[in-house]
């Protein structure tokens, strides 16, 4: 059988405030994350959703516990190699999509193709056409990003997440700013390439709308995985 695409067991974090104070936030997370799975991620403000987040993500290292992406034990990597694992596993599309505003729609998907030699090569344009077109914005793919609006631009962050075809694709609040139609015109983006691509998705929203089309919901409260069903 495959290895889960993730694969946490009790993992804990806990941030050093200085003077010895040190507060722990996640305490002792377990979660594993199938091939293909599409998982909202719910909670109350300041529950952990992103530390969780950034730790799947390899932004930020557990204090404790292990982390497995694609059954590789990250623990003992050095930061070189987890970066190299984080480049070919995982998309990220966040609340404030970060694109390089002085870019096109299209440079923007290529962003991620240019330190990739498997990518990178005369099919890049062309993928990245594809993915905008994927995404509905074939017609803007020469627009710079500041010339589009907010639900448009965060579609182009979407067709970025997905330049690389990684395994997972991390959202956290993907659709938190956005009306609801441009709000569920970006789901439909994650939806799509989840049941076309088979990528596993951690989507996290406070909109429980959204979280009930997933396929499963975890809910964060206090650090802690909540189960509810
Ligand atoms: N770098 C940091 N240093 C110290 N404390 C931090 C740090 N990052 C997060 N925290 C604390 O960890 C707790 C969880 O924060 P986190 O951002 O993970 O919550 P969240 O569930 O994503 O919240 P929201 O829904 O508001 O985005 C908060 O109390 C926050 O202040």
């Amino acid at each position: 059988m495959a290895e889960p695409v993730v694969c946490l067991h009790d993992v804990r974090k806990a941030f050093n405030l200085g003077l010895a104070n040190e507060t722990e936030v996640l305490h002792g997370i377990d979660l594993t994350l199938e091939r293909g799975e599409f998982c909202a991620v719910m909670g109350p403000s300041g529950s952990g959703k992103s530390t969780l987040l950034n730790i799947v993500g390899l932004l930020d290292r557990p204090t404790s516990g292990s982390l497995r992406i694609g059954g590789e034990e990250t623990g003992a990597l050095d930061d070189h190699a987890l970066t190299r694992l984080r480049g070919h596993n995982i998309g990220f599309v966040f609340q404030y999509h970060n694109l390089l505003a002085g870019f096109t729609a299209l440079e923007n998907v290529m962003m991620p193709m240019l330190g990739d030699a498997t990518f990178f090569n005369d099919g890049m344009a062309q993928r990245a056409a594809a993915l905008l077109d994927s995404v509905g914005l074939s017609k803007w793919r020469d627009s710079r990003v500041t010339e589009l609006s907010g639900g448009q631009q965060q579609r182009v962050a979407v067709a970025r997440s997905l330049a690389m075809a990684p395994p997972l694709l991390l959202a956290d609040e993907p659709t938190g700013n956005l009306d609801t139609k441009s709000a569920d015109a970006v789901f439909e983006q994650l939806r799509k390439a989840n049941r076309e691509h088979g990528m596993a998705v951690l989507f996290v929203t406070h909109n429980p709308l959204l979280a009930a089309r997933c396929d499963r919901i975890i809910h964060v409260v206090d650090g802690r995985l909540r189960s509810y069903a």
